[in-house]
């Protein structure tokens, strides 16, 4: 046998595929994405855990009722005017009608955002009252919080005395 009828042999192996072109023709080609394929393996590897239930939203606390919200010109801050705040100044904001954190150095009132977070309320409590930013950034880094939240921009995180 030729290398070349081994060739042909082992792309035969191959498991294949039927595809309709533009033109709806019909195209046998390999099965993509391929057994043991990367494709497969990395979605193998990254299983999203069973039984994770996406947070129902209440009516109104939509992303878009978010967005609607924070630029309506209503008062999201709860305060006059910018601060410093160091962690402890924090910790006294640790409840859900009254809930702070921190993010990259960022000090954020989030109480209004609390029943708008698509991840749930309860999830975004476990940042109240302290720096958020580790476990913002371990969750979805790709968010944009200094975006999300710049209605509820309160001050800056800074060093305790
Ligand atoms: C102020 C801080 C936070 C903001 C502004 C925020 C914002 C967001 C946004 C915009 C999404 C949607 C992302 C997307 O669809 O790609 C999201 C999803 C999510 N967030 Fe947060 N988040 C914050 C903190 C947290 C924390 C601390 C946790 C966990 C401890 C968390 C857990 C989640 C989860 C699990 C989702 C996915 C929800 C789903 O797809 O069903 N978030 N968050």
């Amino acid at each position: 046998m030729s290398s070349s009828d081994q060739k042909e042999d082992s792309q035969q192996n191959v498991p294949r595929m039927t595809l309709l072109d533009p033109s709806n023709r019909t195209l046998n080609v390999p099965e993509f994405p391929s057994r043991n394929g990367p494709q497969r393996l990395y979605a193998a590897a990254t299983k999203q855990p069973k039984g994770r239930k996406k947070v129902i939203l209440e009516p109104g606390h939509s992303p878009l009722d978010w967005a609607r919200l924070k630029s309506s010109g209503q008062d999201l801050r709860g305060v006059s005017q910018l601060g410093k705040y160091t962690l402890e100044d924090l910790k006294q904001h640790k409840s859900p009608d009254d809930a702070w954190t921190a993010i990259q150095g960022k000090v954020y009132n989030m109480t209004p955002y609390l029943k708008f977070h698509p991840g749930g309320v309860k999830d975004l409590m476990r940042i109240a009252g302290r720096d958020g930013t580790k476990l913002f950034m371990l969750t979805h880094s790709w968010v944009n919080a200094e975006f999300m939240l710049d209605a509820c921009f309160v001050g800056f995180l800074v060093q305790g005395p």
